[in-house]
C-alpha cells in the first residue's frame, strides 16, 4: 500500500509555524491541516491527539474557535482548519442559506400545472414526474440544485426550468427580461453544456410552437456557455477575479453544470459574486469524483439538504430515471454507484454495455491494447488518412478514449499512451517517437491565457500544406468554432490516446476503456473514481483490471472532511477519520 509522501509545502508551513511560535504541537497540527488540504479535505481531524494536547492547542494565541480571525480554527470535534478554508465554508454556507431564506412561492398551483403540462406535452407523466416536480419547484427560489447520474435528463429539465422562469420572470422576482448565464468548470464541459442546451431547444421548438413559451426559447443563450473563471472575470496577471462582493456578475439566472468539479474556494467566489436577487442553478452528479482542489461542495449540499431540518430541504431535486439508451451500461454504472462491483462482472460478455477484461500484468495490458486497437481500427484509419478534416478528426476522438486511474507507470496514462502510440506507429507506418505526427491527439496541461487554451483542452495534430497544425474545438471567443496553432506556440501538453480519469471529468465518449492498477491495495482506487470513469461512456465501457482491484475500488468510498455539510444540514455532525 503506497502512502502519500510528505509534501514540501506542508513541511515548510510546519517549519514556519515552529520558528515563529516555538510550538511543536501547533507546527504538527498546521502540517496536518495543510496536508489534508492537499488531499482535498477542508480540515484535518486531530483524532490522534490526547485531551491535553488538544487543550494546549486550543489555548494557543494562533488558534481560535472561528468567531474572529486566527491563523487556525479548532472546533469541539477536533477538526482543525487553516483560516482560509474555515472562512470559505462559513461564507459559502451563509450565502447559500440566505438564498434559501429568500425563497418565495409566487405561482399558483393551477398556473404551474398548466405550464408544466405544456412543457412536458406528449411525455409520460409518471416517467417524467421527477422532472416535472423540479420545474415546478424552481419558481421563486434563489438557489436550486438539480442532480442525477448520466442521462437522467438534467439538461432537458433545466431548459424547461429556464422557460418557466423566463415566462414568469417578474412574478419570480427577476427583471422582465432576465439575463441568463451558462457556465461550467472547464472549457470542455462548457462546450458540452452549450451543445446539450442547443439540442434541448431544438427538440422543444416544434412542440412549443404557438404556445405561451414560444418566445422564451430564443432568450436561452446556449452559444454563450463559458467557463466559470471567465464568468467571474478571472485576471491571470493579477491572480484575482474582476467580479466579487464589490462588483457583481451582470446576470439574473446563472446555470452551472458539472458542479461536482467546483471546489470550495471557487464556489464561495461564485456565490459572493452573484447579485443577491439572482437565481443560481447547480447541475451535477454528487457521486462523481469531487473537485481537484479542496472541498466536496455539491455532495455536501445534497447530503446537508437531505436533513428535513435543513433550510436547503426542498431546494435540491434528484432525477433517477435514465433516459439514455443502453440499459446494460446504465445498470452497470448504477451498480458501481451503489457499491456493487458484480454489476460489471455480470455483464462480462456484453458487446454493448460494460465488461471486465482481466489485466494482471504487462502482457495482459498489451493484449488489451491490441484488442482495443483492432476494435477501433477503422476509426484510426480515418484519423491517419491525409484527407481528414479537423471536425471529423474530433468526431473520431469522441468515439473512444482510454482512461487511467494513475498518471505514471506502466498502468498509468504515461505507460498506456506510449504503448498505444508505438502500436499505432507500426500499424499506420509512422514513427511514434517523433513528437508531432499527423493524427496525434494531445491534452493541454497548463493554462495559457494568451492563447485561450486551458488545462484539459484536447487538440489534434494534423499535417497540411503549411506543415503540422494543432486544432482545438474549445472556443476562445463567442461564435468561434475550430482554431489551429503551430505546435511551437502551444502550452505544455501530453499525448492523449490515454488520459487520467481526473482529466476526463466533464467529457463523454462512445466507448471507454478504464485501466486500474492491478494492486487492490492501491490508495488511489476508490468507488468515485471508477464511477466517474465508466459514466463517461455513452455506449460501452470496458475495465482493464483485476477482479480484486475492481472490487476493492468499488468498496472504498472517499469522504472529504469539512464542516460545510453540517452547516447546511442545520445541525452539527461529527465525522469519521484520522489524519494526525
Ligand atoms: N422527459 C424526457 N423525454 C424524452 N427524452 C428525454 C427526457 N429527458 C431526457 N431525455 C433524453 O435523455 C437523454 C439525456 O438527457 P440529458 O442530456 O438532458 O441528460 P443529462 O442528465 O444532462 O445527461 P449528462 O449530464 O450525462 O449529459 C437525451 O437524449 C434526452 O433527449
Amino acid at each position: 500500500m503506497n502512502v502519500p509522501a510528505e509534501r514540501a509545502l506542508d513541511l515548510g508551513l510546519a517549519q514556519w509555524v515552529r520558528e515563529r511560535t516555538g510550538s511543536d504541537a501547533l507546527a504538527r497540527a498546521a502540517q496536518a491541516a495543510s496536508a489534508a488540504e492537499g488531499e482535498g479535505h477542508a480540515c484535518a481531524r486531530l483524532v490522534g491527539l490526547d485531551d491535553a494536547g488538544i487543550d494546549t492547542l486550543r489555548r494557543h494565541a494562533w488558534v481560535g474557535a472561528g468567531d474572529a480571525f486566527r491563523p487556525f480554527v479548532l472546533d469541539q470535534e477536533r477538526r482543525f482548519w487553516l483560516w482560509r478554508n474555515w472562512r470559505h465554508e462559513q461564507r459559502l454556507a451563509d450565502a447559500l442559506l440566505a438564498r434559501c431564506a429568500a425563497r418565495a412561492h409566487p405561482l399558483a398551483d393551477a398556473v404551474l400545472a398548466v405550464d408544466i403540462a405544456t412543457l412536458f406535452d406528449g411525455s409520460d407523466a409518471e416517467h417524467t414526474a421527477d422532472q416535472r416536480a423540479a420545474v415546478g419547484a424552481v419558481a421563486g427560489s434563489r438557489l436550486f440544485v438539480l442532480t442525477g447520474g448520466p442521462g437522467t435528463g438534467k439538461t432537458t429539465t433545466v431548459v424547461r426550468m429556464l422557460l418557466m422562469l423566463l415566462r414568469h420572470a417578474r412574478a419570480c422576482g427577476l427583471p422582465e427580461r432576465p439575463l441568463v448565464a451558462l457556465a461550467a468548470p472547464t472549457g470542455k464541459a462548457a462546450q458540452r453544456l452549450a451543445q446539450a442546451i442547443s439540442r434541448g431547444k431544438d427538440d422543444l421548438a416544434p412542440r412549443l410552437a404557438g404556445s405561451a413559451f414560444d418566445r422564451q426559447l430564443d432568450a436561452i443563450p446556449h452559444e454563450q456557455a463559458q467557463t466559470l473563471h471567465r464568468l467571474l472575470g478571472y485576471q491571470p496577471a493579477r491572480n484575482r477575479f474582476a467580479y466579487g462582493v464589490e462588483h457583481r456578475v451582470p446576470a439574473d439566472i446563472v446555470v452551472v453544470d458539472e458542479a461536482s468539479m467546483v471546489d470550495l474556494a471557487t464556489m464561495r467566489q461564485l456565490v459572493e459574486a452573484l447579485p443577491t436577487s439572482s437565481l443560481l442553478i447547480l447541475l451535477g452528479d454528487p457521486d462523481q469524483l469531487a473537485s481537484v482542489d479542496a472541498g466536496s461542495v455539491l455532495a455536501d449540499v445534497v447530503a446537508g439538504a437531505a436533513s428535513p431540518a435543513s433550510p436547503l430541504h426542498g431546494h435540491v431535486a434528484t432525477l433517477r430515471r435514465v433516459w439514455r439508451a443502453g440499459g446494460d451500461l446504465q445498470r452497470a454504472i448504477q451498480a458501481v454507484r451503489d457499491g456493487d462491483a458484480g454489476g460489471i462482472e455480470r455483464a462480462r460478455d456484453a458487446a454493448e454495455g460494460a465488461s471486465l477484461r482481466a489485466c494482471t500484468d504487462a502482457a495482459a495490458l498489451h493484449a488489451c491494447v491490441d484488442a482495443w486497437l483492432d476494435r477501433h481500427a477503422a476509426a484510426h484509419a480515418r484519423l491517419f488518412s491525409d484527407a481528414i478534416d479537423p471536425a471529423s478528426a474530433f468526431a473520431v476522438l469522441r468515439g473512444s478514449q482510454v482512461l487511467c486511474a494513475l498518471r505514471e507507470g506502466r498502468f498509468g496514462a504515461a505507460g498506456v499512451n506510449a504503448r498505444i502510440g508505438e502500436r499505432l506507429g507500426v500499424r499506420h507506418g509512422f514513427d511514434a517517437a517523433q513528437t508531432w505526427y499527423h493524427g496525434r491527439p494531445v491534452i493541454v496541461t497548463r493554462n495559457d491565457y494568451a492563447h485561450g487554451l486551458f488545462n484539459g483542452d484536447v487538440g489534434i495534430a494534423l499535417a497540411g500544406e503549411a506543415g503540422v497544425r494543432v486544432w482545438f474545438e474549445t472556443a476562445a471567443r463567442e461564435g468561434e468554432a475550430l482554431r489551429s496553432f503551430s505546435p511551437r506556440v502551444l502550452p505544455a501538453c501530453e499525448t492523449a490516446w490515454a488520459i487520467t480519469i481526473h482529466r476526463s471529468q466533464g467529457s463523454e465518449y462512445d466507448d471507454v476503456a478504464v485501466v486500474l492498477p492491478p494492486d487492490p491495495q492501491h490508495r488511489l482506487l476508490n468507488r468515485e473514481l471508477v464511477y466517474t470513469a465508466i459514466s463517461r461512456a455513452r455506449r460501452r465501457a470496458e475495465l482493464w483490471a483485476t477482479a480484486a482491484a475492481l472490487q476493492a475500488a468499488v468498496a472504498r468510498r472517499v469522504e472529504r472532511h469539512g464542516g460545510l455539510r453540517a452547516r447546511l444540514a442545520g445541525s452539527p455532525q461529527p465525522q469519521q477519520g484520522s489524519l494526525f
